[in-house]
């Protein structure tokens, strides 16, 4: 068990700056996510953590050690590929047993750690299967088998599921979770897919081009996304480039800009939203955020519009509402009777102003 400590970290290849000023904490135990497009420095920051890469700048520690330029034999930290890199023609048992061997564990022991994780990783009775008798998922349990079997402080998940069909993704994710709060040990896990750095983190850091944009709680990420790239990377979300008008200390007052009449909005002052007075802006509301009314009550933040068009999703329905020159995406529960939303209907949309957030705009393009 051991908390992570990166502190401006750098790694340079060549010309590529694969990462570039990152900082860290995480904390013994916690389940950690690097979340990201492909490229966006994801692997380079969890191999530096393995050994595999030393930084260009700045120190990797765990707890109080500087683990920067140790090698990842001496690092004791369990890795899982994407792709498992499990040795075929050998059993389950040989293959899980081969990190134990390497450190010259006995054979007696080796037995009983070896049957002891597989019973975990629920393989018990196939220790004497080659591996490439073994489905997808069986192949992924030996790997989390091999990586843990050396009980390692750290265990680095490098997108492990993507091998896997969507229903045995689900059936494992459970199971690495389970193994991980059994073992009590610190680990990250690399993924492009948002729902399962969501559904799966204790934390999440958000990386793109090598830059870390946001670390937090799977609910701060998603409702308080730090600025443009964040909010759209996670989820659906309508962003809105505007102007301020006025901030006082409970509201911002905003016009959006748009070509057409101009939308004035009233956006809650959430406490980090003082230092927005230069740069592009924008406000972002989730589309489950936003209401849909028949009629305008005397309420701020409602606007006219009209569906321009409904996708039926099963339990949600997402309606497209063009207030002026935008549309806006909402999704509502399907609870209202069938043909209630349909094409060409007038209707209001309210934009709550608590759930509107003004954030940056880093990407340059917040119309879509
Ligand atoms: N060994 C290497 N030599 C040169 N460039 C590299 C090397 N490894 C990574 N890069 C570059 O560094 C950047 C970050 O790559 P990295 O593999 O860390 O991204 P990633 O987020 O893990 O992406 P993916 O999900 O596609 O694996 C990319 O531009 C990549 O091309």
């Amino acid at each position: 068990m051991a908390s992570i400590q990166i502190e401006n970290v750098q790694k340079a290849f060549g010309k590529t700056i694969a990462v570039n000023h990152l900082n860290l904490d995480i904390k013994d135990g916690e389940f950690f996510t690097f979340l990201g497009p492909s490229g966006c420095g994801k692997t380079t920051t969890l191999r530096m953590i393995a050994g595999f890469y030393y930084p260009t700048k700045g120190v990797v520690r765990f707890g109080e050690r500087d683990m920067t330029r140790v090698p990842p034999e001496k690092r004791n930290t369990g890795m899982v590929f994407q792709n498992y890199a499990l040795f075929p023609h050998m059993t389950v048992f040989e293959n899980v047993a081969f990190g134990l061997r390497v450190r010259k564990v006995s054979a007696a022991d080796v037995k009983g750690k070896v049957l002891e994780v597989l019973r975990k990783v629920r393989l018990e009775n196939y220790s004497n299967r080659q591996v490439s008798q073994l489905s997808g998922g069986q192949q992924q349990r030996v790997a989390l088998a091999r990586a843990l079997v050396i009980e390692p402080e750290i265990l680095l998940l490098d997108e492990p599921l993507s091998n896997l069909d969507a229903k045995l993704r689900d059936e494992m994710r459970a199971e690495i979770l389970r193994l991980q709060r059994d073992y009590k040990i610190t680990t990250i896990y690399v993924t492009h897919d948002q729902a399962e750095a969501l559904s799966m983190s204790d934390r999440i850091a958000v990386f793109n081009y090598g830059v870390c944009h946001q670390v937090g709680t799977p609910a701060e990420i998603y409702n308080q996304p730090a600025n443009d790239f964040v909010a759209s990377f996670i989820g659906e979300i309508n962003l809105l480039p505007v102007q301020v008008n006025r901030v006082e200390q409970e509201n911002i007052a905003v016009t959006l800009k748009n070509d057409g009449e101009p939308v004035k909005l009233i956006v809650h002052n959430h406490a980090n939203e003082g230092e927005l007075n230069k740069g592009d802006l924008a406000v972002s509301i989730r589309p489950e955020a936003i209401r849909i009314l028949d009629t305008a009550e005397d309420q701020t933040n409602v606007l006219k519009g009209k569906i321009e068009a409904v996708q039926f999703f099963g339990s949600i329905v997402n309606v497209l509402v063009q207030v002026g020159h935008v549309t806006l995406r909402v999704d509502v529960l399907n609870t209202h009777e069938f043909g209630y939303f349909y094409q060409g209907k007038d209707v209001y949309v309210e934009l709550p102003e608590k759930q509107l957030r003004l954030i940056p705009v880093i990407s340059g393009d917040a119309n879509d």
